[in-house]
């Protein structure tokens, strides 16, 4: 189902932790909200679950009205499934016990509550760890029996707070893979927070970067990371150089750009005018040049499997540039280096 945000916001005494948030998110989709540890993340997804009373604006989950002015549904009218990074599964009772619980809550007979939960396990492919105690699992393994509850609850909308956060970085990898597969299987509205960008890149339809509580950005991975709205957003999305140039010429989507006393083409968005700017180039948009080029001397360089992360800075400027360079370089070489692509930081971006 739809989840849409109109302006949210919620406060714990002075501190806004939620700040007129607006989002829509499509039926089906897969929905990453990523910011830094204290953002707001918890309490948005709280916010949207029922479990906090908001301060303003209205929520609505599959068309119906579930929060706003003097309405505030609670969480088990919401119909949403929620899994948390401390999977919150019943230590006395069995996987299938765990598992099988909303529906006997929901009145279904005993053979119906037995197919399903057969159903369910089968899903998160742990049938064979049905009569288990929750505490004789892995990390991964009660993580999947979190999801096959959320799944056996019907719930067509489903918030995760950090559910990968507790597991093995090995582990975790593995459990990306099944929430994908969950999130095919299942169909159901996926709204997923984490502070990690990587596991966010790899699991999205779309991300929304929280800042201090308010969206920076909410777009696809590859808009966020060739397009970002502002500096934090190019900071918090991969890796990249950000350094001062001037832009001279626009045409359309393209712009002619004067950076270290060389001119390079890069993307901007449109509306751009001529003038001092900023721009963001990732490690792979830099290259090796001839002469003529930015001669950058390497202060360090990091090993990063096929390639080597350098970071050096232009001579005579105090500005860093990282580059990936395909063969083993040394601190204080010099390379010169040209810009193949960049994108032009829109005005009035903070940061
Ligand atoms: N019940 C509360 N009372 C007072 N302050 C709160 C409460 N819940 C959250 N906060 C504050 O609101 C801010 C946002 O908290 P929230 O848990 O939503 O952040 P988060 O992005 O989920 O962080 P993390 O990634 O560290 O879990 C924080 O500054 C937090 O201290």
């Amino acid at each position: 189902m739809s989840i849409v945000l109109t302006d949210v916001s919620k406060a714990f005494g002075s501190h806004r932790a939620v700040d007129g948030v607006s989002l829509d998110i499509g039926d089906g989709e897969f929905f990453v909200v990523l910011g830094p540890s204290g953002c707001g993340k918890s309490t948005l997804l709280r916010l949207i679950a029922g479990l906090e009373p908001l301060d303003g604006g209205t929520i609505r989950i599959g068309g119906r009205d579930v929060a706003g002015p003097r309405l505030h549904l609670p969480p088990e009218a919401r119909n949403v499934g929620v899994v948390f990074q401390s999977y919150a599964l019943w230590p006395h009772m069995s996987v299938a016990g765990n598992v099988a619980f909303p529906l006997q809550t929901a009145g279904l007979a005993g053979a119906e509550v037995a197919r399903r939960t057969a159903d369910c396990l089968a899903t998160v492919e742990l049938g064979a760890f049905a009569e288990r105690r929750p505490a004789d699992l892995s990390g991964g393994q009660r993580q999947r029996v979190a999801l096959a509850r959320c799944l056996a609850q019907g719930a067509r909308t489903i918030l995760m707070d950090e559910p990968l956060a507790n597991l093995d970085p090995h582990l975790r990898g593995a459990m990306e893979e099944e929430i994908a597969a969950f999130h095919r299987a299942s169909g159901a509205t996926t709204l997923f927070i984490t502070h990690d960008q990587r596991e966010a890149m790899a699991l999205a339809d779309r991300i929304a970067i929280l800042w201090q509580g308010q969206i920076l950005q909410a777009d696809a991975p590859d808009v966020l990371y060739s397009r970002p709205a502002d500096a934090r957003v190019a900071g918090f999305i991969g890796r990249s150089t950000i350094v001062s140039a001037v832009v001279t010429g626009v045409y359309g989507p393209r712009a002619r750009v004067d950076v270290f006393g060389q001119t390079f083409e890069m993307s901007c968005s449109v509306g751009t005018g001529t003038g001092p700017a900023r721009v963001v180039v990732r490690p792979e948009q830099v290259r090796i040049a001839g002469e003529g080029a930015i001669e950058t001397v390497i202060e360090r360089a990091t090993y990063r499997g096929g390639h080597w992360e350098a970071l050096g800075r232009a001579q005579g400027s105090d500005q860093p540039i990282l580059v990936n360079v395909p063969h083993k370089v040394s601190v204080g070489e010099v390379l010169p280096l040209a810009f193949e692509a960049g994108w032009v930081l829109p005005v009035g971006g903070h940061g």
